[in-house]
């Protein structure tokens, strides 16, 4: 059912009770092996198991439908907060696909855990969520993470081509480069995908883990079998502030630090990534005016270094019109925002078409929003880049996702080169050195 939390699902209320608990460490190292729910930079944020609801959506009007929902829910919750910091009291862990004609089963939604665990600047707190109960003794870490499984690796892995093989994705990129020139586009985003499969089946938390230490600047995620760890911020809301993290422009870097230094500086004066990162900055800001007061955005970009690529990156911020309860959401600010022309071109709505003519391959949720809202919609919600789906019917098969934004000044030789680059943060996650 689009939209509308399952009646076998939804209970009478949700009862939602925040306490403050001791720091356990690592907040990752709480998860269970499965369906575990996470979104974590540096040691903070939210993680996530247990399913007290679901909110399923597709459609065009998903974002909007998911926030209806999600507002239906809190309507019948009662909450007792000791906290009060965004995060604490009912939150819901979202992802969405990439494309509105995602069918349903796999078009996203949103998943409202039986516990969550949070960390923001030294407070640690812990939020469980019944359903059908009245508040009663206040929760302990030990009583809802118990002992947990040994996480284990996922052994060996063996990859292979997915929809579109390497070299025919070359070819794609060509056909880009030629629309481009034709004047059918500015910009378009081409992805493709990699099969893995794994001897042993994946422990999402082998990966996240991996993730966060090696890429401890990025978001790492986890919501319904979608894992990664994205440079990329779509939308924070905190407490009337956005902030959003845009992306584009790349260059792969050596391992030896003087030599990206300079290749640093090559990608700050690089026309065609400057080029690719103004339709992206711009897409971001045009969406967002309608809902700010005010917005700042940067002129020049800045070199985001990761350690397999350097990015040129903007932090684009606002503050949000209205107060309180008719600020928008977190959730519909991502709606809003996304495709942004990080992942999809520019104008949108053609280089969409594009993208459906030649990609030759479904996205899924790469590239679509993943992330969570609170109660109150703010939230912080990623790009799911970095990423890969764990097919759901078999833990042994991932599909690893990297795409490029290709301008009429793209080599696809490059690109091809420049998307093997972004795979690998989960081919590293995937392996065991
Ligand atoms: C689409 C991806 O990256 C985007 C984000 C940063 C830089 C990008 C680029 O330089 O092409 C892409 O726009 C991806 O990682 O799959």
């Amino acid at each position: 059912m689009t939209a509308e939390p399952t009646q076998d699902a939804v209970p009478q209320h949700l009862v939602v009770r925040t306490v403050a608990v001791d720091h356990p460490g690592d907040l990752l190292d709480l998860l269970p092996a499965t369906a575990p729910l996470a979104w974590v930079r540096r040691g903070d944020g939210v993680v996530g198991w247990g399913e007290a609801l679901r909110i399923t959506v597709s459609g065009v009007d998903r974002f909007a439908d998911a926030e209806r929902a999600w507002h239906q829910v809190l309507r019948h919750a009662v909450v007792r907060d000791e906290v009060g910091l965004p995060g604490t009291g009912p939150i819901a862990f979202g992802s969405f696909a990439f494309d509105w004609h995602a069918p349903e089963p796999t078009a996203g939604g949103l998943v409202v855990p039986r516990v969550v665990v949070g960390r923001r600047g030294g407070t640690t707190w812990l939020t469980t969520i019944e359903t059908g109960a009245t508040i009663g003794a206040a929760p302990t870490l030990a009583r809802v993470a118990g002992g947990r499984e040994p996480v284990l690796a996922p052994g060996e892995v063996v990859y292979a081509d997915g929809a579109v093989p390497a070299d025919g994705w070359r070819d794609v990129v060509a056909r880009a480069v030629g629309a481009i020139r034709a004047g059918r586009v500015d910009k378009v985003v081409l992805a493709r995908d990699v099969e893995a499969r794994t001897a042993e089946p994946v422990d999402p938390r082998w990966v996240l883990g991996r993730l966060a230490d090696a890429y401890p600047t990025c978001w790492t995620f986890s919501v319904d079998g979608l894992l990664g760890a994205t440079p990329e911020l779509l939308v924070r809301s905190d407490r009337g502030l956005v902030t959003s993290r845009v992306l584009a422009g790349t260059i792969r870097r050596t391992g030896d630090d003087d030599a990206d230094l300079a290749r640093a500086a090559t990608l700050a004066h690089s026309s065609k990534d400057l080029e690719e990162h103004e339709y992206a900055v711009r897409s971001v800001a045009d969406a967002l005016a309608p809902f700010c007061s005010s917005t700042n955005v940067p002129d020049v970009p800045f070199v985001l270094h990761l350690p397999n690529v350097l990015h040129l990156a903007s932090d684009v911020t606002g503050v949000l019109r209205g107060s309180g309860a008719v600020t928008p959401s977190s959730l519909t600010l991502a709606g809003a925002l996304h495709p942004t022309a990080a992942v999809c071109g520019t104008p949108t709505m053609a280089a969409r078409e594009l993208i459906t003519e030649i990609e030759g391959m479904d996205r899924g949720r790469y590239a679509g929003p993943v992330g969570w809202v609170g109660a109150d919609g703010d939230g912080e919600w990623g790009i799911a880049l970095r990423s890969a789906e764990l097919g759901p019917a078999d833990p042994h098969r991932l599909r690893l996702f990297a795409g490029c934004g290709i301008v009429a000044a793209s080599d696809p030789a490059a690109e091809l080169a420049e998307s093997e680059a972004k795979l690998e943060p989960m081919r590293y996650a995937l392996g065991s050195d």
